[in-house]
Parts: C-alpha cells; sequence; structure tokens
C-alpha cells in the first residue's frame, strides 16, 4: 500500500476504484466497503483508492469539544487498511480552509483532476464537502459531467451491520470489550513505548511494563483489569493489564500497565502492543498491598485458565 500525505504526490494509476472516509477504528463496517472496492478492483483490473483526512475533521471542526476519541492512530489506521486490501491511502490533511471546499469543486479537483476517479464507491448516507451538502443524489445528478461511474453502498447494507464508530466508543468507556470487538471484527487494541514505573510491581511478584501511548487522542477504555494479548513484535504472550489510578498505592495519573504471563526479561524502551480479550473486574482500593497482591495472584489464575500456560499464537492479522 502506498501512503501518501498531500494530493500533490497521487500518481496516474490504473483505473482507480476510489471511497472517500474517516474509517476510524476500520470496523466491520468499513470493511464491508473495503471489500467491495477490492472486488470490483478485482473485476476491471484497477486499483483500490481511499481517501481520508488527518486530523479527524472533529478535531478541527471542534476544537473546544475536547471528547474526540480516536478508535485508531494514523500508523494503526495505516496498518488496517493495508491489511484489507487498499492500494493507495490519500491523507488530505484536514484544515478549517479545506472544509470551507464546495462539494463541487471537492469532486472536481480531488476526484476527478487528481485522482482521475474511474468508479467511485460511497455509501448512501455519505456527506462530503463544505457544510456537509454533497451527498449520493447530488453526485449521482451530476454524473455525466465527471465521466466516473457510481456504486452506492445502499441503506441495508449499512443500516442492518448496526455498527458504528460511536457504538465501539461507547462500549469501550463502559468496559463491553466483547462488543467493542465483535463490532471491530478484531480485538480493540493500543501500542505504545514501555517506560519506568515506581518499580513497585516487581517487589509483589507481578512486574508490570508501563505503556506510554504516543497517540494522545486515542481512546482508552474503562478503567479496570483486562485480558490481553501482548506482541512484542517477534513473540506473542497472554497478558494481564491494569488501567487506573492504582489507588492501592496512591498513584496520581491514570496508568496502562501490563504484567506479561510467563515472561521475564526487560521491555523498557520497547514498543508493544496489547489486545484487549476480556474485561476481567474493576479496578479496586485495597487497604494494603498484601490484600492487592492476592487479587493479582487470583487474577493470573484466571489468566492461565485463560491462555493455558506459555507462548500464545499471535493474532490473524
Ligand atoms: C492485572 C492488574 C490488576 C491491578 N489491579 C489493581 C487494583 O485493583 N487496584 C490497584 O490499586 N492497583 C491495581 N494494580 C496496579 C498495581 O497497584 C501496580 O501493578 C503496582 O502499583 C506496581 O506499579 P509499578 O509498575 O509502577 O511498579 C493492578 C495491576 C495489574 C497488572
Ligand atoms: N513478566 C513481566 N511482565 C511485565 N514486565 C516485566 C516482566 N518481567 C520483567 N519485566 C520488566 O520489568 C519492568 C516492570 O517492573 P516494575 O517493578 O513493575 O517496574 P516499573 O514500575 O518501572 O514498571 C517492565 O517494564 C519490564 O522491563
Amino acid at each position: 500500500m502506498k501512503i501518501y500525505k498531500s494530493l500533490d504526490d497521487f500518481p496516474v494509476i490504473t483505473r482507480p476504484v476510489v471511497t472517500i472516509g474517516t474509517f476510524d477504528g476500520v470496523h466491520l463496517g468499513h470493511q464491508k466497503i473495503l471489500k467491495r472496492i477490492h472486488k470490483i478492483a478485482q473485476r476491471i483490473k484497477g486499483e483500490t483508492v481511499l481517501v481520508t483526512f488527518w486530523p479527524h475533521p472533529r478535531m478541527v471542526l471542534f476544537p473546544e469539544e475536547h471528547g474526540v476519541r480516536l478508535l485508531s492512530s494514523f500508523d494503526e489506521k495505516c496498518r488496517l487498511l493495508a491489511s484489507f486490501g487498499v492500494d493507495h491511502l490519500v491523507f488530505i490533511p484536514f484544515t478549517k480552509d479545506f472544509s470551507e471546499m464546495p462539494s463541487e469543486e471537492f469532486i472536481r479537483s480531488v476526484l476527478v483532476e487528481k485522482i482521475r476517479t474511474k468508479i467511485l464507491v460511497i455509501g448512501y448516507d455519505h456527506r462530503f464537502g463544505k457544510g456537509r451538502e454533497g451527498s449520493f443524489d447530488h453526485l449521482k445528478a451530476r454524473q455525466k459531467d465527471y465521466h466516473f461511474e457510481l456504486e452506492e453502498i445502499p441503506r441495508q447494507d449499512i443500516d442492518n451491520v448496526g455498527i458504528s464508530s460511536t457504538k465501539i466508543r461507547k462500549a469501550l468507556e463502559s468496559g463491553d470489550i466483547a462488543t467493542a470487538n465483535e463490532f471491530l471484527g478484531k480485538p480493540y487494541s493500543l501500542e505504545g513505548v514501555v517506560i519506568r514505573g515506581d518499580q513497585i510491581g516487581r517487589t509483589l511478584g507481578f512486574p508490570t511494563a508501563n505503556i506510554k501511548i504516543e497517540e494522545s487522542n486515542k481512546l482508552i477504555p474503562m478503567d479496570g483489569a483486562y485480558l490481553v494479548r501482548v506482541n512484542t513484535g517477534s513473540d506473542s504472550y497472554g497478558g494481564m493489564l491494569n488501567i487506573g489510578k492504582r489507588p492501592t498505592v496512591s498513584g496520581a495519573v491514570k496508568n496502562i500497565e501490563v504484567n506479561v504471563l510467563n515472561f521475564e526479561g526487560d521491555l523498557y524502551g520497547k514498543n508493544i502492543e496489547v489486545e484487549f480479550l476480556e474485561f476481567l473486574r474493576p479496578e479496586k482500593k485495597f487497604g494494603n498491598l498484601e490484600a492487592l497482591k492476592e487479587q493479582l495472584q487470583k487474577d493470573r489464575q484466571q489468566a492461565l485458565a485463560y491462555f493455558g500456560s506459555g507462548k500464545i499464537k499471535p493474532h490473524d492479522k
């Protein structure tokens, strides 16, 4: 997959089959569209193009709304889209100025002149351009002038799935990993570098790798303990992860930390990915470290029962 951070770099390609959207999370609904463009491209021996925006339009249009929580960081989105067969991924830098572009101009300058769209595939409810004025009907009316074919993803194909990035965000914020993963079609994940913590973990017999997330807008699931798959790049392990302020040790800031099962070694400075598999329990304040340790032992028993012992197989991506 080729990635373009500006439209200026977009080359002339063979029979572009194009779709547009933010595609945050690349969930099952998005995957349907990606499969559709892939199939059309195979049929007409063309190449697939996804036109997306960065930063997320809501972050630019409503900067006072601090609540935009992303399901996928820039890098995660690139990796996911590549795995679904996108050949060309175009990031249009989303600015206030760009958001003022009338939909007619967007179609002409971006879809027709730059990308030379052969077939455009969009959802029945997709809106684009200034004030969200552009729509499928609008494109249909002007189709002859633009010389591209249009394919609509019908209402039933989108609504029947009942999936939206908003529903996935709500599920994750309430610890409902099962629903989030079902809608995503894969486990929700976080990635980041392992940083130093207070070094209490090792004294409890439960060293924990503290993960620093690079993308500050990435959605962090509800506080609590989870079963996760830990991917170090070369290997995958089962793990138990905690999100929260660690009230037992009077932690001040929210931490994300994972105890990797059947692992010994140094993870400081390494980049790791954690995939959320199950919610274990809410975070609690224990009377003392001994009580916390007892709980962690119980958590470990549950984790071992879930994963079995030893290395586990990485998730099929
Ligand atoms: C699976 C798991 C569950 C945890 N649950 C709690 C909890 O319920 N309450 C709490 O105060 N800390 C909890 N912790 C956090 C511990 O307090 C933490 O691992 C310890 O403070 C070590 O911190 P350090 O990595 O900075 O040394 C949990 C940690 C893990 C790995
Ligand atoms: N099984 C393990 N799970 C997590 N980290 C481990 C494990 N074994 C060793 N480590 C190492 O120990 C560190 C965590 O130890 P800990 O005492 O909790 O210190 P810190 O407070 O700095 O996280 C990890 O960052 C990692 O480098």
